[in-house]
């Protein structure tokens, strides 16, 4: 028996970090996915172990079976239907048997993703030997969200062989959980993003569950639809860092400052808010859809500035602002920042400019 299970990356247009602190963001999935299999041996196989394997890493983790039973025993018969955080206790267990495995130390960085599997795992599925396999077109630790659509594509799988989940909807030729069913997966891949990011928002599991354009605020979620033609420019400026570094510097800052935070983070709120209406209002009302480009590009820049003063802006993002900017082009850090992928608005009047560019070189030739 085997199932295959994807979830989409993300871009955040407004408001990460501040939505952590409970302010309103504004976000979008992206058409790049993290897929899961999952494969459960036959009798025959005489295989007691769960493999994991990291197609992308050209890495395979193995445990004995009995070797997750002893160190998580505390979790007992599994309950699909009940989403639970991982203890103190299960995730000093659960380092001991990703130590054991001996990651490379250049990939380090993989431990909290291997963590978050074993916890989703053992507590859906509970102790069956299994294959686990993932790939990603997604960059990992760039802010595109790949933590957060590993842990849904998981939940997905392993919530697919559970009693308690209807999957019956076609959507592009995939199987979809019903809209009843999002929640729990939702929930699920919360948990796991939790073990990745220490304190997240939500906004990436959600956004990777439900996908298309998602306002979020406090963990509720306002699914909306775009009125205008946006086309974002992401630019990878493939320095390395880690979300819940910089999700922990925040609120740091926050502690030692926190009347001057509150101000940048309502500030945020506001910004995320017009965004969100100016994406969702209507074509053909008061502002042409140039008009309503401008007026994102300004809320670019005045996010890209309170991300600044939150302390999350690098020298490589800098130098992309700098870049766009010779063209008259907005641009904002996405994610959690220190590096990793940049927007840029590319307002359609640039695309008609590019398009008469090629057909000028037609005409020449
Ligand atoms: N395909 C994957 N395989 C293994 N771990 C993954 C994968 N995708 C994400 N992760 C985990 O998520 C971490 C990256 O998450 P994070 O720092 O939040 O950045 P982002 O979510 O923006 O990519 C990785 O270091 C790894 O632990
Ligand atoms: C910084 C934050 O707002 C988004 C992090 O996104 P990413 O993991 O960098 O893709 C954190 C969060 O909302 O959980
Ligand atoms: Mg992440």
């Amino acid at each position: 028996m085997e199932v295959k299970a994807r979830a989409p990356g993300k871009i955040i247009l407004s408001g990460e970090h501040a939505v952590v602190h409970g302010s309103t963001a504004v976000a979008s999935s992206i058409n790049l996915y993290t897929y899961v299999t999952l494969r459960f041996p036959t009798p025959a196989d005489n295989d007691d172990t769960l493999k994991l394997q990291l197609n992308d890493m050209a890495l395979e983790f193995s445990w004995p079976i009995a070797r997750i039973k002893e160190a998580l025993s505390e979790l007992g018969i599994p309950n699909p239907s009940t989403p639970a955080s991982c203890s103190i206790e299960a995730m000093k267990s659960i380092a001991a048997l990703v130590e054991e495995q001996n990651i490379p130390e250049a990939k380090n960085f993989l431990a909290s993703g291997v963590s978050a599997f074993l916890w989703l795992y053992a507590s859906i599925q509970g102790f069956k030997p299994a294959t686990v396999v993932v790939t990603s077109e997604l960059p990992l630790g760039s802010g595109l969200g790949s933590s957060a659509a590993i842990c849904v594509a998981l939940s997905a799988a392993f919530l697919s062989f559970s009693d308690s989940v209807n999957i019956d909807l076609n959507h592009q030729g995939w199987l979809a959980f019903a809209d009843e069913e999002l929640d729990l997966l939702n929930r699920w891949a919360f948990e796991g993003e939790k073990i990745v990011h220490g304190r997240p928002s939500g906004i990436d599991n959600t956004v990777s569950t439900y996908g298309n354009m998602i306002q979020f605020k406090s963990g509720n979620l306002t699914r909306i639809r775009s009125n205008l033609p946006l086309k974002m420019l992401i630019t990878n400026t493939k320095v390395g860092r880690n979300t819940k570094a910089l999700v922990a510097g925040v609120s740091e800052r926050s502690l030692r400052h926190p009347d001057a935070m509150n101000f940048v983070f309502n500030a945020v709120d506001s910004i995320s808010k017009e965004l969100s209406t100016i994406i969702q209002s209507p074509i053909g009302d008061d502002l042409s859809v140039t008009q309503k480009e401008e007026k994102i590009e300004e809320l670019m820049e005045m996010n890209q500035g309170l991300l600044q003063s939150m302390g999350v802006s690098h020298a490589s993002i800098e130098t992309v602002l700098r870049t766009t900017l010779k063209y008259k082009l907005a641009s904002k850090l996405t994610g959690a920042g220190g590096g990793g992928c940049v927007l840029t608005l590319l307002p359609n009047c640039i695309l008609l400019f590019c398009l008469c560019r090629i057909f000028s070189k037609f005409l020449i030739f």
